[in-house]
C-alpha cells in the first residue's frame, strides 16, 4: 500500500538526523510521516530545529511542538528532507504537486544535504510527457504561458475548486509537459530565462540521497 511505504520512506530519512541539527522540513504527504516522527522524537528529547517548506507544514510543525526557525538565525541547513512527484536514476527531481516548489527549492539548496523520500510509483526513466510545476507572477500570466508554449510545452493554468491555484507566495502555477525532456538543467535554465516564470519545479542536481519505500522494505540511492 502506497500510504504504508511513505510512510517507511519519511520514518527512515528521520535516521540521518542527529542532535543539535537545523532542518529543512518539505511538504506532502510523505514528509507528513516524518513531521509525525520527528514530533515523537522532539517530545522524547531530541534537539533539533526546523524551517518549514509552506504554511501548511509549519502549521503542522507548530502543532506537533517542532522548534522552528528561520533563515536570519541559520542561513546554512544541515539537512532538508523533502518528498518529490518524479526521480530519474540520476536523482533528478519534479517537484511542486503541492505546489510548494519556490520554498521547497530555496530551503534545499541552503542545506548541505537534500534527503528525498518517495514511494517507488515516484521513480522514473525521463521526464518526457510529465507535469512540470512552474510558478509565475500572476500579472500578464497569460503572455508568460504563451512564451512557455512556444518552447514546445503544453501549458495548464492550475486551478483550486473554481478559482486558480495561488502559492504561499500569491503567484500561480503553470503545469507543462514536454514530450521529450533531454537535459533537465538546461530545460530548468530556458524556463527561467522566461519574464514572467519565477522558479521551475526541476531540481536537476539537488538531491543527494533518496529513500524509496518499496513492498520489500526501503531501498536507498546516492547521487
Ligand atoms: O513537491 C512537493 C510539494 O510542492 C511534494 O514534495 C511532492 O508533491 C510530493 O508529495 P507527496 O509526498 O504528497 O507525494
Amino acid at each position: 500500500m502506497a500510504s504504508e511505504h511513505k510512510r517507511a520512506a519519511g520514518e527512515r530519512a528521520l535516521d540521518y538526523v542527529k542532535d543539535g541539527m537545523v532542518l529543512g522540513l518539505g511538504t506532502g504527504s510523505t514528509v507528513y510521516y516524518t513531521l509525525q516522527k520527528l514530533g515523537r522524537l522532539v517530545q522524547e528529547g531530541l534537539n533539533i530545529q526546523g524551517i518549514p517548506t509552506s504554511k501548511a507544514t509549519e502549521e503542522m510543525a507548530r502543532e506537533l511542538k517542532i522548534p522552528l526557525t528561520d533563515f536570519v538565525r541559520h542561513p546554512v541547513l544541515d539537512i532538508t528532507i523533502d518528498g518529490a512527484d518524479a526521480v530519474t536514476p540520476k536523482l533528478e527531481l519534479i517537484k511542486g504537486g503541492g505546489g510548494a516548489l519556490l520554498r521547497e527549492k530555496l530551503v534545499a539548496s541552503a542545506s548541505k544535504r537534500m534527503i528525498v523520500i518517495i514511494d517507488e510509483s515516484k521513480q522514473v526513466e525521463s521526464f518526457d510527457n510529465l507535469d512540470i510545476p512552474v510558478e509565475v507572477i500572476p500579472f500578464a500570466v497569460e503572455t508568460t504561458v504563451e512564451r512557455i508554449r512556444a518552447l514546445g510545452g503544453t501549458p495548464v493554468l492550475r486551478e483550486r475548486g473554481e478559482s486558480l491555484f495561488v502559492t504561499d507566495n500569491g503567484h500561480y502555477i503553470v503545469d507543462v509537459k514536454f514530450p521529450s525532456v533531454v537535459d533537465v538543467a538546461g530545460l530548468h535554465d530556458t524556463l527561467k530565462r522566461l519574464t514572467g516564470v519565477v522558479e521551475t519545479g526541476l531540481f536537476p542536481d539537488l538531491a543527494s540521497h533518496v529513500i524509496v519505500g518499496t513492498e520489500h522494505g526501503v531501498r536507498e540511492l546516492d547521487r
